[in-house]
């Protein structure tokens, strides 16, 4: 498999782009480094291009003539895209709409894109399935179900095959701890946990609590974690659907632990990993947040067997301490 991953040198891209690499695949990135880290792929070949540039899309699919392109390329910040929607219809459905067009007229008929549980607001079931109604409540949301329907509509009328991955919350690194999470400014709960940990003294950021009166267990938002290489692992079993004609042109997966954690318990672990304190401070809600985001995983595990091979929250936030021990960008 030749694979161009678009937003390659980001968190979950560049565990994707090592992982192709490991399992004898060929892959290029094609990134803008808007958020992404030039270390996290170094030794790969690089398109440097922005997917708001058609002309950038246009010179990595000549040159490179993938098989599947991998789309990461997109802004995930709910509280920014509150703030902000117009970055977020810009480079999130926009660019999306700018690369169908590209991968059309290039030839290039596999597409494998990162959506979010976002696109389901405000659940109305414990576990989320495919089929829960779609109702985002942050621009971020819109913009990903925006670009989930340009690809349905692409696969209908020109050809394209695609996978649309929903993904619940991304978390650890790499075993290798060389790549790992790091977006500047962090907003992301587990990251932003260690980076105060790790940080001495009065040096030290509170941490931000957003919320302790939802209608949860004890009042926290609660998120399911799903560990970056399990997701990563999922695309390469997507791949293999792509090619399976008894599967339809548009697939669509959550992919999730289907378990919850509040925001209380995560901070909890985390101490007790590192064996220090915290210092928090409880904020009001963070506008655009659902109050609880949990997956049903079972479509991706009867149709592409996957399953996800760290469960514990203790593992997955292991997993991130050590890379962030050592961060290295
Ligand atoms: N991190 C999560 O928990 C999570 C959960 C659900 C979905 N997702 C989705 O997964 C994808 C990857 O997320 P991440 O956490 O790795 O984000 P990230 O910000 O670390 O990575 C995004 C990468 O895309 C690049 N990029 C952004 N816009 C671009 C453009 N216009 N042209 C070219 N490159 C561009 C950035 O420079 C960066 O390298 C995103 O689409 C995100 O919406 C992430
Ligand atoms: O300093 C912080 C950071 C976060 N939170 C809370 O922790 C939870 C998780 O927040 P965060 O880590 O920022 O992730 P989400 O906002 O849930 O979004 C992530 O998960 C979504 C899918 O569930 C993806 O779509 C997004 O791209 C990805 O950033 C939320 O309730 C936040 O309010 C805090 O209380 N303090």
């Amino acid at each position: 498999m030749k694979a161009l991953v678009v937003g390659g040198a980001g968190y979950i891209g560049s565990h994707m782009v090592r992982m192709l690499s490991r399992a004898g695949h060929q892959v290029a990135v094609m990134d803008n480094f808007s958020t992404g880290h030039a270390e996290a792929i170094e030794g790969y070949r690089l398109y440097r291009g922005d997917l708001l540039a058609p002309a950038d899309i246009d010179r990595a699919l000549a040159d490179y003539r993938p098989d599947l392109v991998m789309h990461f390329a997109a802004r995930s910040m709910v509280a920014e895209s509150m703030a902000e929607p117009m970055l977020y219809h810009h480079n999130n459905a926009f660019g999306v709409l700018n690369l169908l067009d590209s991968m059309r007229r290039h030839d290039v008929s596999r597409l494998m894109f990162s959506s979010t549980a976002a696109v389901y607001g405000v659940p109305i079931k414990r576990r989320i399935e495919e089929d829960h109604p779609t109702a985002p409540i942050n621009p971020y949301g819109w913009s990903k179900l925006f670009a989930e329907h340009m690809i349905h509509d692409h696969c209908r009328a020109y050809g394209l095959r695609a996978v649309v991955l929903r993904y619940f919350n991304a978390a650890g690194a790499d075993e290798s701890g060389e790549i790992g999470e790091s977006h500047v400014p962090e907003t992301h709960l587990i990251p932003s946990i260690l980076r105060a940990a790790a940080a001495a003294g009065a040096e030290q950021p509170r941490v931000k609590l957003f919320g302790n009166d939802y209608d949860t267990r004890d009042g926290y938002a609660v998120r399911d974690f799903i560990h970056v290489t399990d997701l990563c692992e999922a695309h390469l079993l997507a791949a293999q659907a792509l090619s399976r004609t008894d599967l339809p042109d548009y697939q669509l997966y959550n992919l999730g632990n289907g378990q919850g954690f509040s925001v209380l318990e995560v901070l909890n672990a985390a101490q007790e990993i590192i064996g220090r304190k915290v210092e928090t401070e409880i904020c009001a809600r963070r506008p655009g947040d659902p109050p609880v985001l949990v997956a049903d995983a079972s479509r991706a595990r009867a149709v592409l067997g996957w399953a996800p091979k760290t469960h514990s929250l203790q593992e997955i936030v292991e997993s991130a301490w050590r890379w962030h021990r050592a961060q290295r960008y």
